[in-house]
C-alpha cells in the first residue's frame, strides 16, 4: 500500500515529521513558499500540516486534488477557508490544547510590560540615558482584569491574575454562572467590563460577533487610563481608534501580538508612547511548538492510516480504537444510504437513521454522516462523510437521530427511513459475524442481500415462472448472476428481487426486464 503524503507548508517543531514518518506517512517540508508554488504543489498530498503563515484559500482547496486533511499546529483557524474545505470533503483539524498556557503567559508578560513600560525602559538605558525618573509604573495587585472571552486561554490568564491578586471580571456570552464561580471571576456585560477594568485581555476567535469587539465607540466606554492587551487576533479592535484613544490618554497603553494585516511592517501604532507589541509570538515557546506539533503529527497519521478522527471542527470525532469498531457500521450505513438514494424518486423531506440493539451503544455522529454520504453520493461524485452533513442541511433535509437500545429481531441493526412527498420508507441492514454488512429489509420486504458491486432491483407480483424469465433474459444478454435474493409480502403479492451481478446492467437490459409480465420496477443498481 502506498503511504499517504504530507506536505509540512510553515516552519514547525521537527518533531512533526519525525511523528508523522513514524506514523506512516511520507513527508515533505517545504516552507516559505508563494500561494502560487503552493497551488502547483498542493495537488500530490493527502494531508497538509501548517501553522499561521499558510493562508489555505479557495484556491488552494481546489487544486489539492488527492487532499483529505488540513491540521492546524496551534488554535485559531482563520487562516482556513473552513466552509470551502467542507464543501470539498477535507477534514480540518486544530490542537485546541498545546499552546493555551504559553499565549496566556504572553499576555500576562505583556500586561507587566505595560504596567511598568519594561520595553522603553530597557532601550533606553542600553542608549546609556539610564531614565530613573520617566517610568514611573502601576501595580498590578488589586487591580480589575476584563477578560474579553473566557475559555481555554482566557480561564488560564484569570487563574494568573487571581495569583496575582487581581480581581477579575469577564464577558463571554458563552460562560456558565457556575464556571465563573469555579474560576473565580465575576461574569458581567461588555460595558460593565469596560467601565471597570484596569487592563483588558481578549481571548476570542475572531469571528462576525467579535470583530471589532473594542471599536472606537467602545474603546469610548472605557475607564480612563484603562491598558489593553491583545493576544488573540487582529480584527479584535479597531487600530485607528486605539492610536487616537493612545493619544489622547483614554488608554494608557496598549500591547498587540496580533494586528488586522500581518504580518505587520508598519502601522500607525508604531512608535506611539505607551504603545508596545511583538510578532505574534503568542504561541512560541518549545514548550508549546513541541506540543502543537506532536499532537498535529499524531492527528494527521491516525486520520489518514486508521482512519482516527480528534479535534476536527468539521466531522464528528472518532478515536483509533473507536474507529475499527465503527468501520463495518459505517460501510453498512453507507450502503443503505446509498440504496435509499438510488431508490428514492420525488423530493425528499426527512431521512432517520435509527440504530437498535449493539448499534445503539455506539458514537451515532459517524453512522449518521456515513448514511448522508451513501444517500447524497447518488446525487454527486465529490459527496464524503465531511461535506455531508453541510450539504444535507444546504439542501434543507431535515435529519433525525433515533436510538433503541433494546435489540429486536438481530443483535445490531441500522434502518434508514425517508419521508418523501409519496409517504414514509425504509430500508434496514445488520452485521453478520459482527462485521459484514448485510441488508435485512426492503421498503417493508424481508429480503437478505450483500449490498456491493453491481445489482439489479426488480419489484413484480410474486407468480410461478418469473424467476426463470428472468434467469433467461439475463443469461441471454450474457450477464452472469453472482447471488439471487428474494423476497415478498406474501404469497401471490409483491415481490422483489435483489440480483448481483458480475458487469453492470446495460440500459437495454434493464428496459427490457421492465416489459417482462408481472413485472412493476427494474432498477440498476452500484455499490
Ligand atoms: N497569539 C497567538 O499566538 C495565539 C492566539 N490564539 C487566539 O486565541 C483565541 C482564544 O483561544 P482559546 O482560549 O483556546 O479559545 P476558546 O475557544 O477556548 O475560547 C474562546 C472563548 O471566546 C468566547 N467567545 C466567543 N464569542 C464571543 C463573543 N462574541 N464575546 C465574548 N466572548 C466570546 C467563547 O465563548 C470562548 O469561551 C483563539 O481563537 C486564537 O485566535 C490562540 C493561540 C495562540
Ligand atoms: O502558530 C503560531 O505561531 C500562532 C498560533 C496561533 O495564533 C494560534 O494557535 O491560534
Amino acid at each position: 500500500m502506498t503511504k499517504p503524503r504530507v506536505l509540512i507548508s510553515d516552519k514547525m517543531d521537527p518533531n512533526a515529521e519525525r511523528l508523522l514518518r513514524e506514523g506512516g506517512c511520507d513527508v515533505d517540508v517545504i516552507t516559505g513558499e508563494t500561494p502560487e508554488q503552493l497551488i502547483a504543489r498542493i495537488g500530490d498530498y493527502d494531508g497538509l500540516a501548517i501553522r499561521s503563515s499558510t493562508k489555505v484559500t479557495k484556491e488552494i482547496i481546489d487544486a489539492a486534488k488527492n487532499l483529505k486533511v488540513i491540521g492546524r499546529a496551534g488554535i485559531g483557524v482563520d487562516n482556513v477557508d473552513i466552509p470551502y474545505a467542507s464543501a470539498k470533503g477535507v477534514v480540518v483539524m486544530n490542537t485546541p490544547f498545546g499552546n493555551s498556557i504559553t499565549t496566556a503567559e504572553h499576555a500576562i508578560a505583556m500586561m507587566f510590560a505595560l504596567a511598568r513600560q519594561i520595553p522603553e525602559a530597557n532601550a533606553q538605558t542600553q542608549q546609556g540615558l539610564w531614565p530613573k525618573n520617566g517610568f514611573m509604573g502601576i501595580e498590578v495587585t488589586g487591580k480589575t482584569l476584563g477578560l474579553i472571552g473566557a475559555g481555554n486561554i482566557g480561564s488560564i490568564v484569570a487563574s494568573r491574575a487571581l495569583g496575582l491578586r487581581m480581581k477579575v471580571v469577564a464577558f463571554d456570552p458563552f460562560l456558565s454562572p457556575e464556571r465563573a464561580v469555579e474560576l473565580g471571576i465575576e461574569k458581567v456585560e461588555l460595558d460593565d467590563l469596560l467601565a471597570r477594568a484596569d487592563f483588558i485581555t481578549l481571548h476570542t476567535p475572531l469571528t462576525d460577533q467579535t470583530r471589532n469587539i473594542l471599536s472606537r465607540e467602545n474603546l469610548a466606554k472605557t475607564k480612563k487610563g484603562v491598558r489593553i492587551v491583545n493576544c488573540a487576533r487582529g480584527g479584535l479592535i479597531d487600530e485607528a481608534a486605539l492610536k487616537d484613544a493612545l493619544d489622547s490618554g483614554q488608554v494608557a497603553g496598549a500591547a498587540l501580538d496580533v494586528f488586522q494585516t500581518e504580518p505587520a511592517k508598519e502601522s500607525p501604532l508604531f512608535g506611539t508612547p505607551g504603545f508596545i507589541c511583538t510578532p505574534h509570538l503568542g504561541a512560541s515557546t518549545n514548550e508549546a511548538q513541541v506540543n502543537v506539533a506532536l499532537q498535529v503529527a499524531e492527528q494527521i497519521a491516525d486520520f489518514l492510516v486508521n482512519g482516527g478522527v480528534t479535534n476536527a471542527l468539521n466531522m464528528p470525532s472518532l478515536s483509533a480504537e473507536e474507529a475499527p469498531k465503527l468501520k463495518p457500521y459505517m460501510a453498512l450505513a453507507q450502503r443503505l444510504g446509498s440504496l435509499v438514494g438510488q431508490l428514492t424518486t420525488g423530493s425528499l423531506a426527512r431521512i432517520s437513521i435509527h440504530t437498535e440493539g449493539a448499534a445503539a451503544e455506539l458514537n451515532a455522529k459517524p453512522i449518521v454522516a456515513a448514511v448522508l454520504a451513501g444517500f447524497l453520493r447518488t446525487q454527486s461524485d465529490t459527496v464524503n462523510m465531511v461535506n455531508a452533513p453541510f450539504l444535507a442541511k444546504e439542501r434543507g433535509l431535515e435529519v433525525r437521530e433515533v436510538k433503541t437500545e433494546k435489540a429486536g429481531d438481530y443483535h445490531t441493526l441500522i434502518r434508514v427511513s425517508v419521508k418523501t412527498d409519496s409517504g414514509e420508507r425504509s430500508v434496514a441492514g445488520t452485521l453478520f459475524s459482527n462485521s459484514e454488512p448485510r441488508l435485512v429489509e426492503l421498503f417493508g420486504i424481508k429480503v437478505e442481500a450483500e449490498l456491493d458491486g453491481p445489482m439489479m432491483y426488480i419489484v413484480n407480483e410474486d407468480a410461478p415462472g418469473f424467476i426463470g424469465r428472468i434467469g433467461t433474459l439475463l443469461g441471454e444478454n450474457a450477464i452472469n448472476i453472482g447471488t439471487f435474493n428474494l423476497g415478498r409480502r406474501e404469497a401471490g403479492g409483491e415481490a422483489v428481487l435483489l440480483l448481483s451481478v458480475d458487469e453492470p446492467v446495460p440500459a437495454a437490459v434493464v428496459e427490457k426486464a421492465r416489459a417482462l409480465p408481472g413485472v412493476k420496477r427494474v432498477m440498476a443498481l452500484g455499490f
